[in-house]
């Protein structure tokens, strides 16, 4: 983002550092400015550190070094009543969204609405959804209309992926941070998929941050582009500046580890499921 420009700041890193549990490092040194409303895709390899940037910008995960600033305050600094709050202000969308099975997509996807409903309401839209023609308007957003009575454990990747989508248009969120959205959907429903993501980003002026492997729908979609690679930035630039040979050296050597086993496919993932 350019700082001449005076839009609000969605988020502010400065040299920030994030380590696992398991004491690795996944973040060094980032720096990065999203300005209210911008739209940018985060590309790199495998294990580069995608999903725990997202997470640590949805206040999922303390930040071990550096600055970290949402809508101008240190959520960490917060009590966390009110970090919560800061929270509930963005939607993380995971890339295999933790969805009741046993669940109806019309409960399911309403649930966005809880955190703006009392108990009695929120009990009572379990028994009897309380609003199915939204739900039904936000699922046919990314054609899953028919779905709406579906159970969810008879749903596909793809369609669980999207029904977590769903959620997301009824949620009240002015920053969507969505981890790979596309990883499950054939060439016609990512472009559906994305299109609707920026779409609704844009009528309500929200922060779109979305990472994707695809780096072709990344160019060809997104102004900015941020490359990661080993916990670092490597670039941050507009789409016009992202040359081949910059995205050729951002995946350089990837083939020679497709085989190699991902370090970070253990069972005590990060569990960033949750959306706020
Ligand atoms: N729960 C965890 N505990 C320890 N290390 C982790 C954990 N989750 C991720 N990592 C490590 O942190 C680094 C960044 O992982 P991350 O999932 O953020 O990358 P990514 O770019 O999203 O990868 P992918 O494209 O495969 O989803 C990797 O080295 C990974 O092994």
């Amino acid at each position: 983002m350019s700082e001449t420009v005076s839009v609000p700041v969605t988020y502010r890193l400065d040299q920030l550092t994030v380590r696992h549990l398991a004491g690795a490092i996944a973040l060094q040194q980032i720096d990065l400015v999203v300005g209210q409303g911008e739209q940018l895709a985060i590309i790199g390899p495998s294990g580069a550190g995608k999903t725990t940037l997202l997470a640590t910008l949805a206040c999922a995960h303390r930040p071990d070094a550096g600055r970290f600033l949402a809508f101008g305050q240190d959520p960490w600094a917060l009590p966390e009543k009110a970090r919560h709050r800061l929270r509930a202000r963005q939607f993380l969308a995971p890339q295999t969204p933790p969805l009741p099975p046993r669940q109806r997509v019309v409960t399911t996807v309403l649930a966005a609405r809880l955190p703006h409903w009392g108990f009695w309401r929120a009990l009572g839209s379990l028994i009897k959804p309380s609003d199915p023609g939204a739900a039904h308007q936000a699922l046919s957003r990314f054609g899953l209309g028919d779905k709406l009575y579906a159970r969810v454990d008879r749903l596909s990747g793809g369609e669980r992926q999207r029904c977590g989508l769903a959620r997301l248009l009824l949620s009240s969120a002015e920053v969507f941070l969505v981890d790979e959205p596309l990883s499950a959907l054939d060439p016609t429903l990512s472009q559906i998929t994305l299109a609707t993501l920026q779409q609704e980003a844009a009528a309500r002026n929200a922060t779109l941050i979305c990472s994707l492997h695809q780096v072709d729908i990344a160019r060809a979609n997104f102004a900015r582009i941020v490359g990661l690679r080993d916990g670092r930035v490597v670039f941050d630039a507009a789409r016009a500046d992202v040359s081949d040979a910059m995205i050729a050296a951002l995946y350089q050597n990837e083939a020679d580890n497709a085989h190699a086993p991902a370090k970070h496919e253990t069972p005590d993932r990060l569990a960033v499921g949750a959306c706020f």
